[in-house]
């Protein structure tokens, strides 16, 4: 038996069941997505789950289960099912697809926080911290900055400094997996029933960090089917894993890097401490580049504002306007693209 509510599952969730036609189904959390089958786990076991036609049919491809989603399924087989709907989305982490200019990948969903490592060698990167930050509270999810590796000795002073704007946004950890009240201390700030995903590049700890909170090697293991005892599915690596008493880890190999994938200029500012200085600007659609009675290019002169500070937030504002341009573009296409999709399951259904 599992015990969801360990799982995040809670009140709100269940009313969003209720009022949905398959209120009478069983319902579990996706925990890994292959190409065309989840492995979800549910109060009785773990099930491997493909999608129903209608879902198939009639539904974007990044309305399809993702990892963290809530989905209803009518178990078919042994550990078997298909999924019939997913429950209404919140705090989605996504990122942009490569390749393409808009396309938002979905990552997981129903986060609560996100733990942004980074290590404290050549990889430490607070310009890389700020935009993973952006990112997620844009999303209302909860940024929590891990700087791990700690035991091979780093400048401390310099990485106070560089943190110092970031500070009262996010909690901040400093841990090595050396060093076990480190690993204690982060433990500790996660709540029962929270979801917690890792961003971070490849190497920095995140796996070893999931290791170490679970007290045992949980990643690389396989998927084992409860009823049988045997395992039929190995994934090349576990993404989500349930703390004892606590709450559930997501670390998907999808976070490596991500780019900015929404426009909001007021979380982007407030973020950067810039928010205060642009309403002394003296022209209120000041854009901060160069006009004069720039209260932000002022701040910047007088070194009340730092000059890297200053430069990603352009960065980031040109990225995230990029971004909202061509997603405008692209939503009218999609409109009519998901209506024909619909048009089509509908036929499909009937000619069956
Ligand atoms: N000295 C030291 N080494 C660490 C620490 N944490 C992780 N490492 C080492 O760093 C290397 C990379 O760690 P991983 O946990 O695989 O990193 P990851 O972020 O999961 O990497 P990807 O799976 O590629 O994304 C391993 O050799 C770990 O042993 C730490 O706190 N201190
Ligand atoms: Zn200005």
């Amino acid at each position: 038996m599992n015990n969801l509510l360990l799982y995040g599952w809670n009140d709100s969730l269940f009313r969003q069941k209720q009022s949905t036609p398959f209120s009478g189904l069983p319902h579990g959390r996706v925990t890994v997505t292959h190409k065309t089958c989840y492995e979800v786990v549910a109060e009785d076991g773990l099930y491997l789950c493909e999608l129903s036609g209608n879902i198939l049919y009639g539904r974007m491809p990044n309305e399809y289960p993702c990892t963290g989603d809530w989905v209803i399924f009518q178990p078919t087989n042994e550990g078997r099912g298909i999924v019939m709907d997913v429950l209404p989305r919140s705090r989605t982490l996504c990122r942009k697809k490569s390749g393409t200019v808009s396309d938002k990948q979905m990552i997981a969903v129903h986060v609560d926080k996100a733990f942004i490592v980074q290590s404290l060698d050549a990889n430490f990167n607070v310009r890389r911290a700020e935009r993973f930050m952006i990112q997620v509270l844009e999303e209302d999810i909860q940024p929590v900055l891990i700087l791990t590796k700690a035991d091979l000795g780093f400048n401390e002073q310099e990485i106070a400094d560089s943190l110092k704007h970031l500070v009262g946004k996010a909690q901040v950890f400093t841990t090595s997996i050396h060093a076990p009240e480190t690993i204690e201390a982060l433990r500790r700030s996660i709540g029962k029933g929270e979801t917690i995903v890792f961003i971070g590049s490849s190497g920095v700890g995140k796996s070893s960090l999931v290791n170490a909170l679970c007290g045992k090697e949980v990643l690389e293991t396989s998927f084992i089917s409860d009823s049988t005892g045997k395992g039929r599915h190995t994934s090349t690596r576990r993404e989500m894993v349930l703390l004892e008493h606590s709450g559930v880890l997501i670390d998907t190999p999808g976070v490596r890097e991500f780019g900015i994938t929404s426009g909001s200029a007021d979380v982007l500012s407030s973020m950067l401490d810039i928010s205060d200085l642009e309403g002394t600007c003296r022209f209120v659609d000041c854009t901060h580049t160069n006009e004069p009675g720039c209260a932000v290019i002022g701040a910047v002169a007088n070194g009340t504002l730092e000059q890297g500070v200053y430069e990603s937030y352009l960065k980031l504002r040109r990225e995230a306007r990029y971004f909202s341009t061509s997603e405008h573009e692209r939503k009218g296409q999609e409109k009519t693209l998901s209506k024909v999709l619909k048009h089509y399951a509908k036929n499909y259904k009937k000619d069956r």
